[in-house]
């Protein structure tokens, strides 16, 4: 059996993955972590300045973490620091949180980290990856659309987008709306972020030309796509060696 904590036990994600593990036969919830206390599928939530504790004491062999930039960071030093393996789910980290998060795992755990757990967002990466490989001299716009309570913006998948077509298509300037006087269009990917009602997860890529427009697009229906690929990823980092992996990795894609 495979022991689970999770940091952000009582938030959305931190559910819907309790459920899936709960519901899984080689895979046992040990407990949770988050701001309020409680309970959580029969076990127990700790307060999040008890981590050290609870690592101690419930002995998870995988933590997952789908909780908030400061706190991800946090959490994941302090499963370094016991030898715990983490999954990171958490958007929103600046690359100096991203750079500490790293420095703690390095040489120490092994590590998933991924803007987007669902199958069907890393197949659409490989998508994006390939027409903005054919498509360098189209005009390409990133549009994301998220739920009412979502504090980062934009996504997590949204920047990973981003990279991906600075690789593949060369640096352009991202452009973060429009207004006013903008002139004409120079090499840039214009970046547009909405929010609003329960929308779970939408991300559109608009490639631009002459006479033709491709738009490849991914909406998420459901918290469990996420849920999901975090599960396939807690069987899959389990006495993996130490190190920084990703999707990719867990899909077998970089075999
Ligand atoms: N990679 C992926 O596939 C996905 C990533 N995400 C990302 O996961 C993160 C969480 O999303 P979501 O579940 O919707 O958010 P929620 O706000 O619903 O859940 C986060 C939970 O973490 C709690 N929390 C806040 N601070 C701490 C802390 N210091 N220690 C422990 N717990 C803490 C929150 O408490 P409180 O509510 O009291 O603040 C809340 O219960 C976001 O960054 C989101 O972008 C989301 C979906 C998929
Ligand atoms: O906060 C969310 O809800 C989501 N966050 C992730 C992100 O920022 O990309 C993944 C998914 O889109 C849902």
């Amino acid at each position: 059996m495979i022991k689970v904590g999770i940091c952000g036990a009582l938030g959305r994600m931190g559910t819907k993955i309790g459920g899936l593990v709960t519901e899984s036969p080689d895979l046992e919830l040990v407990g949770g972590i988050d701001l309020k206390t409680g309970s959580f599928y029969g076990t127990e939530v700790y307060e999040s300045s008890r981590i050290d504790e609870f690592l101690k004491e419930k002995k998870p062999d995988v933590l997952i973490d789908f909780t908030i930039a400061h706190a991800s960071v946090e959490n994941v030093k302090a499963a370094s620091r016991n030898g715990v393996a983490v999954l990171v789910g958490t958007t929103g980290l600046s690359d100096e949180q991203r750079k500490e998060m790293e420095e703690a795992i390095n040489g120490k755990i092994p590590a998933v980290i991924s803007s987007n757990f669902s199958l069907g967002v890393n197949i659409f990466w490989h998508l994006i990856r390939e027409a903005a490989k054919q498509l360098k001299d189209y005009d390409i716009e990133v549009i994301e659309a998220h739920h009412h309570f979502k504090k980062d913006a934009p996504s997590g998948t949204a920047k990973t987008i981003i990279n991906i077509i600075k690789e593949e298509a060369g640096d352009r300037e991202e452009i973060y709306g429009r207004e006013g006087m903008v002139g004409e269009r120079g090499n840039e990917i214009g970046v547009h972020v909405v929010r609003g009602g329960d929308i779970i997860g939408d991300h559109t890529v608009m490639f631009a030309g002459n006479d033709e427009v491709i738009e490849l697009t991914h909406r998420a229906y459901d918290r469990l796509v996420f849920a999901h690929g975090v599960i396939r990823s807690v069987s899959w980092i389990h006495q993996k060696p130490p190190g920084i992996y990703n999707m990719d990795d867990v899909l077998g894609f970089n075999n």
